[in-house]
């Protein structure tokens, strides 16, 4: 089975927070883009973003050729994918409009033309089910912003075919992205997993009057978010062992593990713990708007992915390593 590898028109449906980032990263690596989205305003706010994005892209080095204007908006689902080398689709995180949109989009694709779905979770064999050729439909997963941040996690369903699962990993490494295949289809993946426990976690915090947003943030940047950027957690608990490594570690903090430091289950999101954590990031982001604070992000981001690229290339290491 052979699918479309050597890719020159993107198709993006659904141009939100990760659409216009998936646009982004594609433009920059001097891609013809063609998006769909049917939201009114869709068109201009998809180019209001990715002008804010584009800085970051420049100095991050832009491919030949790439342009903003190399983005053509459609009005039709079938105009955005008919002539698309690749299709991703970053519509609202719901199963019954991804259902009917994939059925959609892949009756109107090129039948070798791979398919790729934002979702954060959901289970693609159950959201590619009516979908012609679900044998090219896989989960591509980016992390946010996606014009910059290289993980993608690809997941099949049970009609993927392998080959499809290759095709898209050649087909995200050449859009600069690291792709982890997660080999078992799971709810929620593999990173959203770790991150969800996290983010339930930091809401208990808040719900009990633990510490204030911002706190828990001053938690996560000024300590463990700082080693996470190069080191995950598994290798920084071998160094938390000594010498003795990670069985020590084992031994010495696993019992902890029974200790009730944590809740499993979500917190209920009352209207006070909404307002809280409403309330506490709004003073976190004080006199900033949500661009300025995207392009301080974007700055800060390429600076440590700068810093880690030339840290490893010392020690003998390709960024991917
Ligand atoms: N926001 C995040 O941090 C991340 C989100 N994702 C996933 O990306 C996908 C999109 O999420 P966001 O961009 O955050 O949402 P968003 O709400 O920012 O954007 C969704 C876009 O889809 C459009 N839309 C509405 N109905 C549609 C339809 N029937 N077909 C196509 N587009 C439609 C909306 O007009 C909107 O522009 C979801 O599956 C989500 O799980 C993945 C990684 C991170
Ligand atoms: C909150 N979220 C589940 C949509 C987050 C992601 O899917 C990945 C990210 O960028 O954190």
């Amino acid at each position: 089975m052979s699918f479309i590898t050597d890719i020159k028109t993107f198709a993006a449906l659904g141009s939100g927070v990760i659409g216009s980032g998936w646009v982004a990263r594609a433009l920059a690596h001097g891609l013809d883009v063609i998006a769909w989205d049917p939201a009114p305003g869709a068109e201009q706010a998809l180019r209001k973003r990715i002008a804010n994005a584009w800085p970051a892209l420049e100095k991050q080095g832009l491919a030949p050729g790439a342009a903003q204007e190399r983005l053509k908006f459609v009005a039709t689902i079938e105009e955005c994918v008919r002539d698309a080398d690749f299709i991703q689709e970053s519509a609202p995180e719901r199963l019954d409009l991804k259902l009917d949109l994939h059925a959609k989009i892949s009756a109107a694709a090129k039948p070798d033309a791979i398919i790729g779905s934002s979702t954060s979770g959901l289970l693609p064999s159950e959201f590619y089910e009516s979908a012609t050729h679900p044998e090219r439909c896989v989960v591509g997963h980016p992390f946010n912003p996606v014009y910059l941040l290289p993980l993608v996690e690809i997941v099949g369903g049970k009609h993927t075919a392998p080959e499809a699962i290759e095709a898209a990993k050649s087909i995200y490494t050449a859009l600069g992205m690291r792709p982890l295949h997660v080999r078992k289809e799971v709810p929620g993946f593999i990173a959203d997993r770790l991150l969800e426990a996290l983010w339930r976690e930091a809401l208990h915090l808040v719900n009990d009057g633990v510490a204030s947003t911002g706190e828990i943030d001053d938690a996560i940047r000024f300590g463990a978010g700082l080693r996470w950027s190069f080191m995950g957690t598994f290798l920084t608990y071998t160094l938390a062992g000594g010498d003795a490594g990670m069985r020590h570690f084992m031994s010495q903090f696993g019992p902890a593990l029974k200790l009730p430091w944590t809740y499993l289950p979500a917190p209920e999101l009352t209207d006070k713990l909404i307002d809280d954590v409403v309330d506490g990031t709004s003073e976190q982001l004080g006199e900033r708007s949500i661009a300025a604070l995207e392009r301080y992000r974007d700055d800060t981001l390429l600076a440590v992915l700068d810093a880690v690229k030339n840290s490893k290339a010392k020690h003998g290491m390709a960024f991917g390593d």
